[in-house]
């Protein structure tokens, strides 16, 4: 349902942004999660969508215990304000396994599932035959091109990125990212959707890695070389750029976090794309960890070994 502001003359760029109240998240993981979070705890309506009711019902209770540390910190020791605060949210809430029966009623849709260009693709395709006229799309990609996700939606003006970050909950900042047929008002109700959900945002044009993981990934790569060669242990890479830089993690400690199969893949795509580029050449410390199946925290073991 759309706000009395609502237009529906999308080819107008000086047209007045649109409300957005109702929102659908595909992919359920640790973005998507807490993507449906934040938008449920700041007053949407949301649809969480993925591919079987296992997944949701874990990913529902990931999202109840996140609330629940966002609640102590935000009413202290009102636990009648906190469990309100979550209770709330939660009925916000709803989950499906029906991608284009979940975008019916959607104003944006939110894709954050695998990071695989076919699989976007085609979700794409699907969702355009079955979303209303009005509604907008966007990709949470962290490394592929936005206009090539859209490839095959028609709405192209209502198509852009929105990159969040890891912890959603707890990272402020979103990438707002246009691709040339992104329409100034798809723009306009993406910034305002970012804010209406707390982030500050900035905007990017569809270059690879956008602001944020173009920076990133020569920095990882970086790291992992000087750690090959023997310069210097991974321990103390990571105590020099927490306690020389006041990042909260070193690179080796982000790179577990992250998940190391997904820095995998972001790095052989663009050295695939990109061969004649040497910061992108792919870490053969990284690719070691990713074949013994060492993902980071989620598995209990990468550069680091974790208590599961
Ligand atoms: C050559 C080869 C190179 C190859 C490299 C390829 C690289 C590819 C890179 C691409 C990867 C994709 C990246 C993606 O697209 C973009 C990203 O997301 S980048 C990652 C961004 N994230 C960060 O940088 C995180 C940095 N870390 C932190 O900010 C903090 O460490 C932390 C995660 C917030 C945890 O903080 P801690 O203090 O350690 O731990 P606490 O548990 O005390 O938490 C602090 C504070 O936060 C609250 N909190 C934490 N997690 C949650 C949660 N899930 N939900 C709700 N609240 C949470 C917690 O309550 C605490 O609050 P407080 O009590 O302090 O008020
Ligand atoms: N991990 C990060 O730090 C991070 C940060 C920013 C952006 N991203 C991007 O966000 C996206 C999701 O990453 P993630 O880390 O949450 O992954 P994840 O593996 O934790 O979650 C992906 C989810 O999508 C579901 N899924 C897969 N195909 C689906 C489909 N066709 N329909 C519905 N659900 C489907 C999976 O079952 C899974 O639950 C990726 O594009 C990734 O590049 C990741």
């Amino acid at each position: 349902m759309l706000s009395s502001v609502a237009v529906r003359n999308f080819s107008n760029s000086a047209v007045m942004a649109n409300a957005i109240k109702n929102v659908t998240v595909i992919g359920s993981g640790l973005m998507g999660g807490g993507i449906a979070q934040v938008a449920a705890q700041t007053g949407h309506n949301v649809v969480m969508v993925d591919v079987d009711d296992g997944v949701l019902s874990k990913a529902h209770e990931r999202i109840s215990t996140s609330m629940k540390r966002v609640a102590k910190k935000k009413f202290g020791d009102s636990q009648e304000e906190a469990n309100k605060f979550v209770s709330d949210s939660l009925s916000r809430l709803t989950t499906s396994t029906d991608s284009t029966a979940s975008v019916k009623n959607a104003d944006l849709v939110v894709e954050a599932i695998v990071e695989n260009i076919d699989i976007k693709q085609k979700l794409f395709k699907q969702l355009d035959e079955a979303a209303p006229e009005h509604t907008i799309f966007a990709s949470n990609t962290s490394s592929l091109s936005i206009q090539k996700i859209a490839q095959n939606a028609k709405r192209k003006d209502r198509f852009g990125g929105l990159h969040f970050f890891n912890p959603v909950p707890v990272m402020k900042l979103l990438e707002v990212i246009r691709i040339p047929e992104t329409s100034q008002a798809t723009i306009d109700s993406m910034l305002a959707w970012g804010k209406a959900m707390g982030k500050v945002t900035v905007q990017c044009k569809d270059t690879p890695g956008f602001i944020v993981n173009r920076l990133l990934v020569p920095y990882y790569g970086e790291a992992y070389r000087m750690y090959e060669r023997g310069d210097a242990t991974t321990r103390d890479i990571d105590t020099a750029m927490k306690l020389g830089t006041g990042y909260p993690m070193g690179p080796f400690e982000l790179s577990d976090y992250t998940g190391l199969d997904t820095n995998l893949f972001v790095i052989e795509g663009w050295a695939k794309e990109y061969p004649d580029e040497p910061l992108f050449k792919v870490s053969e410390s990284l690719r070691k960890l990713v074949s013994e199946g060492k993902l980071g925290v989620k598995t209990g073991e990468g550069f680091y070994k974790y208590n599961k």
